[in-house]
């Protein structure tokens, strides 16, 4: 029996003049599965998450979300059908609390209204390790505080999807592994999740499989240490030249 996939992606593409930053991609997410995507600066891994939640058109090619088709469907349509994503840069309301931050969340990405909504915002501050910020300004928080609560945020539409887009950039390696942990247990609650991140250990921590992207095409598919092995990963994103290369 075969199982729809939670997101799948086919033969994108799409270009900006002569940038291309997505070349015929085809790619799936299974439901409750956790991918890791690495890839050099300006690979189209932004780019992706932005066509996956609507914000940028493709040229061509589809986007589908538990077997339906959403291509042309607008974002805030596809936040509430669970599409949750995360921004490189965190752009909380900096003047509402970080309480108030997930409650709105709440109720334009999930349509919840009352005291389901103020519960739901309270257990997704659990689940993300700021409850006990809560009644907090956004402004005030340090940059792990901050980069969790884009985290709570997403979590706050309920999404059956989680997109992260490079939040462990800028921490210290403890506070990576703290985040680590808090997006193991997302995921571990059953959560689909697609993680940009550079700081490449917390992906292999993390994900159970892991694509390589380089000029808007997939270059390696597979196990996380494999992908890291890969003479072309390693050549394109590593900058390590391989042994042929260097002869
Ligand atoms: N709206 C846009 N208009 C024109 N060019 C764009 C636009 N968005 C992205 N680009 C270009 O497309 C390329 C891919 O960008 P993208 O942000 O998707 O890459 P990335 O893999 O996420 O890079 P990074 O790791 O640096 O975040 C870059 O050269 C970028 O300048």
């Amino acid at each position: 029996m075969t199982t729809t996939p939670l997101l799948r992606l086919d033969g994108l593409t799409k270009s900006f003049g002569k940038v291309t930053v997505a070349r015929d991609l085809t790619l799936s997410v299974g439901p409750g599965e956790a991918l890791g995507i690495v890839g050099p600066n300006g690979a189209g891994k932004s780019s992706l998450f932005a066509m996956i939640s609507g914000d940028l058109r493709p040229d061509g090619g589809t986007v589908w979300l538990d077997g339906r088709e959403i291509t042309r469907v607008p974002p805030h349509v596809r936040t509430r059908a669970g599409i949750g994503r995360t921004h490189q840069v965190p752009r909380p309301f900096e003047h509402l609390t970080v309480f108030e931050n997930v409650l709105v969340c709440g109720h334009q990405g999930a349509a919840l209204k009352g005291r389901r909504a103020w519960g739901h915002a309270m257990e997704v501050l659990d689940r993300t390790g700021l409850a006990s910020l809560a009644n907090i300004p956004a402004g005030r928080l340090t940059l792990l505080q901050r980069k969790r609560l884009e985290v709570a945020r997403a979590m706050g539409t309920r999404p059956r999807l989680l997109l992260l887009d490079e939040v462990a950039g800028g921490l210290t390696e403890p506070e990576v592994l703290e985040l680590v942990g808090v997006v193991r247990r997302l995921h571990a609650d059953g959560l689909g999740i697609v993680w940009i991140e550079h700081v490449v250990h917390a992906l292999v921590k993390t994900v159970g499989r892991m694509v390589c992207l380089a000029g808007g095409a997939v270059v390696a598919d597979d196990a996380p240490l494999r992908v890291l092995a890969d003479a072309k990963v390693r050549e394109l994103y590593l900058g390590v030249m391989t042994e042929e290369d260097a002869s």
